[in-house]
């Protein structure tokens, strides 16, 4: 589907007597698990006032639409700000960040992880299999071959010894499934350090101070509606919604604060040593408000 010639576009509205005023819609792709909810509950519920339009795509997505300049704002995966071409700035105080247990990243496997041959990876994440490359190699000292999949466990693991899946899928599966490999909790174990799955970012002139300040006021709302957002949630699901909000209060964090901001470019470290990025980039952020 072509986003923008949905919503998109640039329009000119002249009030009868002022200076003609421009004003452009703007695009935006948020990522559609439930860790998100949080971050857009103000926004989807209408709680604050804003313009935007909201798209709802998997991480991987997300990036690409604003690295191709379909949306001006998009919930990243936090290895493509450091693979853009510079020029991206961050909401500040923002993100998706584990320290410690993740529940929602993780590696499944049926035998001994350094016999793995093959991994099959999700093709919705982009930074946790960057995680999980150097994890495997910094902590487990394996370098096997990569193969990307739908996350279907059961099919992954028919293909391959191991299989990463992310998001609502690795939340539900985690609890069934006892093999697996918390990523968020192997990343901490080894760096002392939270990890930066994800935050929002723009392209430098895409976001005034009021819908950065905007995108701020939804996260304060979602925080103080967790127990909302886990019971809607919960409704046709295996868990039960204390699960969920366990998930959103102790696993998941959203400040984007100087431990996390140090986890982020210890990340960014690792990954430039192993290839994975070109350049270490420097955080810039959108003017705090
Ligand atoms: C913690 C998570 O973080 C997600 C993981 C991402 C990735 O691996 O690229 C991107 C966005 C985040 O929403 C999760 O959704 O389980």
């Amino acid at each position: 589907m072509e986003i923008n010639n949905l919503f998109g576009g640039a329009s000119q509205t002249q009030p009868e007597g002022d200076a003609p005023i421009s004003y452009k819609v703007k695009n935006v792709s948020y990522v559609s698990y439930l860790n998100t909810k949080p971050l857009v509950y103000g926004l989807e519920k209408g709680l604050v006032k804003h313009d935007f339009v909201m798209q709802k795509d998997v991480p991987s997505v997300c990036a690409e639409r604003l690295l191709q300049g379909e949306v001006e704002l998009g919930l990243i995966p936090s290895i493509e700000y450091a693979r853009g071409k510079g020029g991206l700035k961050i909401v500040p105080e923002l993100c998706i960040a584990s320290r410690g247990a993740v529940k929602s990243v993780a590696l499944f496997f049926n035998q001994d992880i350094r016999r793995i041959n093959t991994i099959a990876l999700d093709t919705s994440s982009r930074t946790s299999v960057a995680l999980l490359k150097i994890l495997l190699l910094e902590k487990f000292e394996i370098e096997p071959q990569f193969v990307p999949m739908a996350p279907d466990l059961q099919e992954m693991l028919q293909k391959a010894d191991a299989a990463l899946v992310i998001g609502d899928r690795a939340l539900q599966y985690q609890a069934s499934f006892p093999n697996h490999l918390d990523l968020g909790e192997e990343w901490t174990d080894m760096t002392g350090l939270p990890f930066v799955y994800a935050f929002w970012a723009g392209h430098e002139l895409s976001l005034s101070n009021d819908e950065v300040t905007i995108m701020q006021k939804s996260y304060e709302i979602g925080a103080q509606n967790i127990e909302k957002i886990s019971r809607e949630y919960a409704v046709g699901k295996t868990q039960s919604w204390q699960f969920y909000q366990e998930y959103l209060t102790r696993n998941i964090f959203y400040k984007l604060d100087e431990d996390e901001k140090a986890g982020l470019l210890e990340f960014y470290h690792y990954a430039f040593y192993l290839g994975l990025i070109e350049h270490i980039p420097e955080l810039h952020f959108y003017e705090d408000q």
